[in-house]
C-alpha cells in the first residue's frame, strides 16, 4: 500500500504530525531500528546470543485486567456479557477523552509504524487488523503474533475491519474524575472498531485484545470461539488443548509427533479447526532444551524475547526476577512441524488442561458428555503467577471455557457453540492436570506428556479405570509410560484422608461456582456430573 494513502488514513483517524511512516516494516527493518541507538528507556532491545533480540516491556509484564474497558452503546449493550469484572463499562465521551490522549502521543512521534495484518486464517470469517504504534518492539510483536498478509494480501488489503492505536507512552491524568481504575488504560469501542491502550507497553494487550474481538463476533456467527491450543496427526487427528495462563497450551502443542496448528487462539467452524493468529507466545520460565527442544530452537533470529534477564548477551531462563512471566513471541515457523495455511479437520480430541494448586484433581479423568459441559463451564484451575497484574502465587479460580478473561459474551455462548461442535463430530473430552499433586510437587512434563500420548492414540480408553468420589470423576488407572502411583491423586499423599479433606473443600468450591448456571433446566441438570459432596444413591 502507498505510503500518501496510509497518511490519509492516519489523518482520517486524527493523526498529524511531522512523523515518518514505515508500514509493514521487514524483520531486518525491525531489527535495526530496535537496536537503533537513538532509542530510549524501554524502546531498546539488545541483540541475544541466539540471534532473538530482548526487550523490558516497562512496569507491566503482563495483562492489566481492571484497566480494560468497553464502551456500552447501542452495539453492545445487549450483547456484550457486562459482568462487572472482566467487560467493564465505559462510555463514549470517556473513550473520546482517552483516544484524544493517545492521538496526540502519536502526532508527536518522530516514527509511526503501520502493521497490516490478520486475525483468524480463513478469508471469511479473519478480522484484517491494522496496528499503529510508536515503539518498534511492538511493531515486531504484532507481526511475530498476527497473521503476515502476503505481498498481493498488503496490495488488495483495503479498509481494516479493526484498528488498534497503542499510545503506550501516554496515561491518563482525569482517570479519578472519570471513575477509572487507574491511568493506564486498553479501551475498545465496538461501534468504531477501535481499541486503544495508553500506559502499559505489554503486547498481551494487543494479542489478547483481538483474540476478545474475535470471542465476539464469531460465536454470533455460531462458530465455536476457543483459548485453546491446536495440533493435528499424521492421519488428520485433530486434538485441542483448552486451558488458563501456564496451565501447558504452548508446551503441550509442541509436539515433534504432530504438526502445531497453534499455540492459544482458534475458531471450529464447519469445515474445521482454524488458528487466529501467526505466532506463538511461550512462557520461557526455567526453559530447557532438553525439556523443551521445540520451543528452545524457536528462539533464534526474529523471535523477541521479553523480561529475560540477559547476562552479556546470554539468556538466563532461570532467572525470573524482572517477572516470572517471561516470554518469547515468535513467527509460527519457527516450530518445524506446523500445518500451513494454520487449520485442519474437525476436532476428536479434547483436552481441558488445569493446574490444580490444591493437589486433588487426578492427573487425567475420562469426561462424559455432561461431565464435559460441566467442567467446561467451570473452568477450575489456578492463576499461575505473572501473566495478570498482582498475582504472586498459584490463585484458586473458576474461569468458564478456561478464558474468562477474553470471553466478551455470555459464558454459554461458548460452551454451547463447542458443545455442539464436539457432538457433532464425536470429539471426547478428557480433564488433565498439569499442576501439583500430594507430593507438593508439579505433575513432571514427562507424565502429562504420556498422558497425552495415551489420550491421543486412544490407550487410555481401553485402560482399566475407576471412580474417584467426591471429584466423581473417571480415571484410568494404568497408562503406558507413565509413572506408577500418580493416576488417583489419593496414592500421592501419606494418608488418604488428606486428599478427602482437601477434596471436600474443591467439591464444595465447584458446587457454589456452579450456581450461577443452575438458573436453567439444562445448568440444573449438569450439577449431578459435578463433584458431590453426599455419597450419590443411584
Ligand atoms: N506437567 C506439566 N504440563 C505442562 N506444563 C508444565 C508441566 N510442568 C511444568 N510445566 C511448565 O508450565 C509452563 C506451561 O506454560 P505454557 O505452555 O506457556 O502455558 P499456556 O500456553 O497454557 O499459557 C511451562 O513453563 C512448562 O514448562
Ligand atoms: C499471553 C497470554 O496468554 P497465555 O499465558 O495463555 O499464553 C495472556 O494471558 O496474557
Ligand atoms: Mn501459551
Amino acid at each position: 500500500m502507498k505510503n500518501t494513502k496510509i497518511i490519509q488514513d492516519l489523518e482520517k483517524l486524527g493523526i498529524k504530525g511531522n512523523f515518518e511512516v514505515v508500514y509493514n516494516p521487514s524483520y531486518e527493518e525491525l531489527y535495526q531500528a530496535e537496536v537503533s541507538s537513538e532509542n530510549q528507556g524501554f524502546e531498546k532491545a539488545e541483540l541475544t546470543e541466539s540471534g532473538a533480540v530482548s526487550v523490558k516491556t516497562g512496569i507491566f509484564t503482563g495483562r492489566s485486567p481492571k484497566d480494560r474497558y468497553i464502551v456500552q452503546d447501542d452495539v453492545t449493550r445487549d450483547t456484550i456479557f457486562w459482568d462487572g469484572k472482566v467487560n467493564l463499562p465505559t462510555t463514549a465521551e470517556i473513550f473520546g477523552s482517552c483516544k484524544e490522549l493517545v492521538l496526540n502521543q502519536l502526532a508527536e512521534s518522530k516514527k509511526i509504524y503501520v502493521v497490516d495484518t490478520f486475525c483468524g486464517t480463513n478469508a471469511d470469517t479473519r478480522l484484517k487488523v491494522r496496528f499503529i504504534v510508536e515503539v518498534a518492539w511492538q511493531a515486531h510483536f504484532v507481526t511475530n503474533m498476527f497473521i503476515r498478509p502476503s505481498h498481493y494480501e498488503l496490495e488488495n488489503f483495503g479498509e481494516p475491519d479493526f484498528t488498534v492505536i497503542n499510545g503506550s507512552k501516554t496515561t491518563n491524568p482525569n482517570w479519578e474524575a472519570q471513575g477509572l481504575n487507574s491511568e493506564n488504560f486498553i479501551m475498545f469501542n465496538l461501534t468504531e472498531k477501535l481499541q486503544i491502550i495508553g500506559g502499559t507497553w505489554y503486547g498481551g494487550e494487543m494479542k489478547k485484545g483481538m483474540f476478545a474481538m474475535m470471542n465476539y463476533y464469531l460465536p454470533l456467527k455460531g462458530m465455536a470461539s476457543m483459548h485453546c491450543s491446536a495440533n493435528v496427526g499424521e492421519k488428520g487427528d485433530v486434538a485441542l488443548f483448552f486451558g488458563l495462563s501456564g496451565t501447558g497450551k504452548t508446551t503441550l502443542s509442541a509436539d515433534p509427533k504432530r504438526y502445531l496448528i497453534g499455540d492459544d487462539e482458534h475458531g471450529w467452524d464447519n469445515n474445521g479447526v482454524f488458528n487466529y493468529e501467526g505466532g506463538c507466545y511461550a512462557k520461557v520460565i526455567d526453559l530447557s532444551e532438553e525439556k523443551e527442544p521445540d520451543i528452545f530452537a524457536a528462539i533464534k533470529r526474529d523471535a523477541l524475547l521479553e523480561n529475560v534477564v540477559v547476562n552479556n548477551g546470554v539468556a538466563d531462563y532461570t532467572d525470573g526476577s524482572i517477572t516470572e512471566n517471561t516470554r518469547v513471541s515468535y513467527p509460527i515457523y519457527h516450530i518445524n512441524k506446523i500445518v500451513l495455511p494454520s487449520k485442519a479437520g474437525h476436532a476428536k480430541k479434547i483436552v481441558y488442561l488445569s493446574a490444580d494448586a490444591f493437589g486433588v484433581l487426578p492427573p487425567v479423568s475420562i469426561l462424559n458428555e455432561d461431565q464435559a459441559q460441566y467442567h467446561f463451564l467451570c473452568g477450575y484451575t489456578s492463576k499461575l503467577a505473572g501473566t495478570e497484574r498482582g498475582i504472586t502465587e498459584p490463585q484458586p479460580s473458576f474461569s468458564p471455557a478456561f478464558g474468562e478473561a477474553f470471553l466478551t459474551l455470555h459464558p454459554t455462548m461458548y460452551s454451547k457453540t463447542l458443545i455442539g461442535k464436539m457432538q457433532e463430530h464425536g470429539a471426547k473430552a478428557y480433564l488433565v492436570n498439569t499442576g501439583w499433586n500430594g507430593t507438593g510437587k508439579r505433575i513432571s512434563l514427562k507424565d502429562t506428556r504420556a498422558i497425552i500420548d495415551a489420550i491421543i492414540d486412544g490407550s487410555i480408553d481401553n485402560a482399566p479405570k475407576t471412580q474417584v468420589p467426591i471429584m466423581n470423576l473417571e480415571i484410568p488407572t494404568e497408562l503406558p509410560n507413565v509413572s506408577t502411583g500418580i493416576l488417583d491423586p489419593r496414592d500421592t499423599y501419606e494418608n488418604a484422608s488428606e486428599w478427602e479433606e482437601k477434596a471436600k473443600d474443591l467439591a464444595s468450591r465447584y458446587i457454589k461456582n456452579f450456581e450461577q448456571y443452575c438458573d436453567t433446566e439444562e445448568g440444573k441438570k449438569l450439577v449431578a456430573s459435578g463433584p458431590q459432596l453426599q455419597e450419590q444413591t443411584i
